[in-house]
């Protein structure tokens, strides 16, 4: 039986950066060659990064993602590392873009993968199922494949897949088997959410059954927007025994010798193999022989608890958001509230304290806990603290303008927004915004106010979970003997917008703990009101909560980018009318 040893590069991309991209596949090609590697994966688009969204559309761009192609198989081979094969995820086209007038049915962009070796492309896949749910929009952007490639290498019938491909039943892993390859590759951009890699893994066993071949599954880290990626890479038997697996959210290159059958000879070139795919057979001559002794391999790795897992994924997801779009530093406003702490510290693991600058705004409603839990904060920390009163500026406004109630309420949190847009511009920080997910769904917040920034690193989290987070991240601080950073009576205090005398979330809002899980049910799950009342909710409180919802859609509309955790996050994956007369209770 043949030995192969793969190497599965889990690195971070960026969306167009087509000649850094190209030097990473380099960089770890190098690692893999090293480590005796002789088949490399790399994640899907890596070239282009992904998702590249409408860029597809411009020819100019297609046109340098298969420059680029063609450049990074010759410079593999430039820096001697021709003879090991490269499977690199590429924006391809064979035809003009599906939108344009002139569309060439069968045609257009291409969700691709290439194997290179020595210098050439030789062979190349586009991907058979595009999602088109949630987040992506891929058919939108790209024409299916219908070819499976499948290349043999070192004595092995090796087929591409990609992504969507694996959470289909009788695809490209059904024709797999028909080919009777050993090995099916998986390159991935498969983006985070809570619970999604429960699911991978028996995703995987399954299409290793279909196929009845080993699986490589590669998947990309980083943000991308509201998107983060977590990797998970993993490499799993035909039996569905897992082989090794690689941690979530950071780079990681995993390397272990697989055993895999002998090439058979089933099926031909251009034989239908599964509805709608003909295979395509291409030989690789010539790979790294077979290295000596087992393949330096690390452990399986332990699932981790969901808060630890959220907590990387915002780190991650804000670092990489900060960074990609080259920021020194962020500001936030400090309340002393939960919300604002924790995103305090998310900032603070994902930047360093130094590129953090927090400022209290107190006005005459701020209490004096509001100030010295900010400062309390800021010391545990180690964030760049400061104090602006807001108070002469309001007095300012309103002795040249005549205002109440709500307008005089809206009108601190505005000037809070004021200053701390003016330090964005004056120093160059990125402004982080801090309302929560419940805060979100019912429009507890100021427009132009508290909502003002650039990025909302909770903006997919509900409020009990930024408690839960809270008191994880304070745990984990005690376990491995440093400082929590989150002030106990941050988490310990009743949550107030501290906007006018005595004000508290609850004289408007039901309690977190009743509302969240009406929230769940609504957004999350698309229940309607009778569902909701079926689920055990009192009718009433059904009733006000899913108004708010209804009517805050204009807010959530233009409220900042944030990172998506949750199978339903608010922006792409739940698309709904501004404009829309449609209430559940008549
Ligand atoms: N359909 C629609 N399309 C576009 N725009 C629409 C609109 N409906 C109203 N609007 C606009 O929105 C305005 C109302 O929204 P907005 O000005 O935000 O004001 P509003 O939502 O009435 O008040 C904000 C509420 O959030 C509370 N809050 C909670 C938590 C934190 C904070 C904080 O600031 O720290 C505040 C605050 O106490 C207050 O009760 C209207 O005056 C109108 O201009
Ligand atoms: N006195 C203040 N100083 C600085 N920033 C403030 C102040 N009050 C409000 N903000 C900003 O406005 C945001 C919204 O306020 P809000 O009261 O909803 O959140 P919080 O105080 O962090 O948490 P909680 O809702 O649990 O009290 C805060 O997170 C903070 O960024
Ligand atoms: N890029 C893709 O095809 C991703 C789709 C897939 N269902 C996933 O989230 O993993």
């Amino acid at each position: 039986m043949p030995t192969l040893r793969l190497a599965l590069c889990q690195v971070n991309p960026s969306v167009g950066d087509l000649t850094g991209n190209a030097g990473l596949v380099r960089a770890w090609t190098r690692r893999a060659a090293d480590s005796g590697a002789q088949l490399v994966l790399f994640p899907e688009m890596m070239l282009t990064g992904y998702p590249v969204e409408d860029l597809v559309f411009r020819r100019s761009f297609v046109a340098a993602s298969q420059a680029a192609l063609t450049r990074l198989a010759a410079d593999l081979a430039a820096d001697g590392l021709g003879d090991l094969p490269v499977v690199v995820g590429y924006l391809d086209a064979d035809g003009p873009p599906q939108v344009s007038a002139d569309a060439e049915p069968g045609r257009g962009a291409r969700n691709a993968a290439a194997l290179l070796h020595r210098g050439e492309v030789v062979a190349t896949y586009f991907k058979h199922h595009l999602p088109n749910y949630g987040v992506f929009d891929e058919d939108r952007y790209f024409v299916p494949g219908d070819m499976l490639t499948v290349v043999r290498l070192g004595g092995v019938d090796v087929a591409l897949t990609i992504c969507e491909d694996l959470w289909q039943a009788g695809g490209p892993f059904a024709a797999a088997r028909r080919a009777g390859v050993g090995l099916v590759v998986n390159i991935n951009g498969s983006p985070y959410e809570l619970n999604k890699d429960d699911l991978r893994l028996p995703l995987v066993r399954r299409r290793a059954a279909e196929a009845g071949a080993a699986v490589a599954y590669v998947n990309m880290i980083g943000g991308q927007d509201e998107l983060v990626f977590e990797g998970d890479s993993m490499i799993v038997a035909s039996d569905g025994t897992v082989l090794t697996r690689a941690p979530q959210f950071v780079t990681h290159l995993l390397v272990h010798d697989v055993d895999l059958p002998a090439a058979t000879d089933a099926g031909d070139d251009g034989e239908q193999l599964a509805e709608g795919l003909r295979m395509v057979r291409r030989t690789v001559e010539g790979i790294p022989p077979s290295p000596p002794g087992p393949a330096a391999v690390g452990g399986l790795i332990e699932p981790v608890a969901d808060e630890a897992e959220v907590w990387q994924a915002l780190v991650l997801g804000l670092r990489d958001y900060v960074e990609k779009n080259r920021f020194p530093s962020v500001v936030l406003g400090l309340s002393g509230g939960i919300d604002s702490a924790v995103v305090a510290a998310i900032a603070v693991d994902a930047l360093g304290g130094d590129r953090v600058v927090g400022v209290s705004l107190p006005s005459q409603h701020s209490s004096e806990h509001s100030r010295s839990d900010a400062a309390d904060l800021a010391k545990r920390t180690g964030l760049d603290y400061r104090v602006e009163p807001i108070q002469p500026m309001v007095d300012t406004f309103l002795a040249n303008m005549s205002l109440s109630g709500v307008a005089v309420e809206n009108l601190q949190a505005r000037v809070r927004g004021v200053i701390l847009m003016a330090l964005s511009n004056q120093e160059g920080h990125l402004v982080l915004t801090t309302g929560n997910k419940s805060e979100l769904a019912v429009g507890y917040s100021t427009l132009y106010g508290d909502s003002v920034g650039g990025f909302n690193p909770i903006k997919d989290v509900w409020k009990t979970l930024v408690w839960r987070l809270a008191k994880w991240r304070n745990t984990e601080a005690t376990r491995l003997g440093v400082t929590p950073p989150i002030p106990e009576n941050s988490i310990g205090k009743p949550p107030s917008a501290e906007l006018s005398p005595g004000q508290l979330d609850s004289d408007s809002l039901p309690d977190y703990d009743v509302l969240d899980p009406i929230l769940i049910g609504y957004v999350d799950g698309d229940l309607g009101r009778e569902g909701l009342i079926a689920d055990g909710h009192d009718p009433a409180v059904v009733d006000k909560v899913l108004r708010m919802v209804d009517t805050a859609e204009y807010k959530r509309r233009q409220s900042a980018p944030g990172t998506k955790i949750s199978m339903k996050a608010f922006g792409r994956d739940r698309r709904l009318p501004i404009t829309n007369r449609w209430r559940e209770n008549g």
